[in-house]
């Protein structure tokens, strides 16, 4: 077990994972990229072409081009990557996953893929890719009724593997119970609370900046 405390990343970002696929990872993540003017890499991508998260980043953020980094892997199948690789004959290997090189005044965000448990082979999970990376990670939970015992897993994860842990994001309707709940239980700062848009759009991301500013400050990126 790698003690992340004592290992500083080679490179300024966070990993955003989530306690589930489709919880507002993504969502969340563009956030992020438009709060701290960052760059953005997924590095194992499942499922087809029009639902690829590095896409929906450019649309919701405009970043450019050169701030975007080439998914390692990409598997059509929209399954867990290690089933996504089987079925197309591969298997992920962890050393071919690697951090871009970026300039020390860039900031990366980093997308996972589903949550932290999420296995790329028979070897390694989607956790064993953020010790590799050893960057401080995000949680992204969802805000209402049973994201108490899915947050409270997933800290434990990360925390068992020695990971740092940045915060957790409450995407959804505010719930003040839920969120004192995983601050006490989880001993993890709830660092901003996201509300439901009614779309999601370039301008709705834009909106949420407030709502990290205090966050992107404790990263000296404001
Ligand atoms: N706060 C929100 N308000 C409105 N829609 C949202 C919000 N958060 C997420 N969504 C929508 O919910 C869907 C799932 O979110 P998202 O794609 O960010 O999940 P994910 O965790 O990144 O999933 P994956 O594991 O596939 O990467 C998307 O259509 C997204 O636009
Ligand atoms: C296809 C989906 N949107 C993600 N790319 C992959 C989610 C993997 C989840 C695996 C699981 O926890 O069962
Ligand atoms: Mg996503």
């Amino acid at each position: 077990m790698q003690d992340s405390s004592s290992v500083k990343s080679s490179i300024n970002g966070l990993f955003v994972t989530g306690t589930d696929t489709e919880v507002g990872k993504t969502f969340v993540s563009a956030a992020l990229v438009k709060s701290l003017t960052a760059s953005y890499w997924k590095p194992v991508q499942t499922g087809p072409d029009q639902d690829h998260d590095t896409p929906e980043i450019q649309r919701l953020t405009g970043i450019a081009e050169r701030s975007i980094y080439p998914c390692s892997y990409s598997f059509p199948d929209p399954l867990s990557p290690h089933e996504a690789a089987r079925r197309v004959g591969q298997t992920i290997d962890l050393s071919n996953i690697n951090l871009p090189s970026i300039s020390e005044d860039e900031f990366l965000i980093v997308e996972g893929a589903g949550g932290a448990l999420v296995p790329l082979n028979d070897q390694f999970m989607m956790t064993d890719l953020m010790v590799k990376v050893n960057l401080p990670v995000v949680i992204v939970a969802r805000s209402g009724l049973g994201t108490i015992n899915h947050t409270l897993l997933t800290i434990e994860a990360l925390k068992s593997r020695g990971l740092t842990l940045a915060g957790v994001i409450m995407n959804g309707p505010e719930n003040r119970g839920n969120r004192e709940a995983i601050e006490e239980y989880g001993t993890v700062p709830v660092v901003a609370e996201l509300p439901r848009c009614e779309s999601v759009t370039a301008e709705s991301i834009v909106g949420l900046m407030p709502r990290l500013q205090r966050f992107s400050e404790s990263l000296n990126r404001n």
